[in-house]
């Protein structure tokens, strides 16, 4: 498995260039410590208090009494991001300076981002899946920041990272640490979430390319 390589502490120190490079040579990046434990700390309190006001859903389609546990692919629950806290808005601000980098470098288009609060309770999962397949959803990269301060690793929940879509072995592992920011393509990377013994909060985003039709409508999960 390929080892992370340390990565210096803080929001935006020289990520950019780090990423570019790792997204190039294996198609997804792991940065721990990219975001500070301040602003951690202020989304996951942000997270809680969404939850504790019952704006998460279950991520899917329809409600939870409708799913058959063994069929179902994710059993996580999520909250869209619509700005309208400074943490929120410090978030996008990050991601904006991503984009425009990585657009920069790899002429990949990056267009719009649209991200979710989600919380895993113990024993949720997401089974392996790709984000994107091509022209689906216009998914191009996918960027997950977790948000749990002091995760131990023996609470498991890790994200376990193939590098192409046919790969039987799994290239990394990466534990859901408070401020480690993964990014990955959507269309060439398959990730599975394993579940956790504790709560695993997190935010998922995803870049989407300029592809809006008239007609054209990407419900959220
Ligand atoms: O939480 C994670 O580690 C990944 C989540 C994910 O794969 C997704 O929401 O599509
Ligand atoms: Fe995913």
């Amino acid at each position: 498995m390929h080892k992370t390589v340390d990565w210096p502490e803080g929001f935006g120190a020289d990520l950019h260039e780090y990423l570019i490079q790792e997204l190039v040579a294996r198609g997804y990046c792991v940065a721990p410590g990219y975001c500070p434990p301040s602003l951690v700390r202020q989304l996951r309190d942000e997270a809680q208090a969404r939850d504790g006001l019952g704006e998460f859903r279950l991520a899917g389609i329809g409600r939870r009494q409708e799913f058959q546990k063994d069929t179902r692919i994710r059993s996580d629950r999520t909250c869209w991001l619509k700005g309208g806290s400074q943490a929120q808005a410090q978030w996008f601000e990050a991601m904006e300076q991503l984009r425009l980098e990585v657009n920069r470098a790899l002429f990949m288009g990056l267009f719009e981002l649209e991200s979710h609060f989600a919380i895993y309770g113990p024993g949720d999962y997401y089974q392996r899946h790709l984000d994107a397949f091509a022209g689906n959803n216009g998914r191009l990269l996918s960027v997950v920041l977790y948000l749990n301060e002091d995760w131990q690793s023996e609470w498991d929940g890790r994200l376990r990272i193939w590098n192409s879509p046919d790969a039987k072995l799994a290239d990394t592992e990466v534990e859901p640490h408070g401020g480690t920011l993964v990014a990955f393509l959507s269309e060439k990377i398959p990730h599975e979430v394993l579940a956790a013994t504790r709560e695993r909060y997190s935010i998922a985003g995803w870049f989407r390319c300029n592809n809006t039709t008239a007609d054209w409508l990407d419900p959220p999960r």
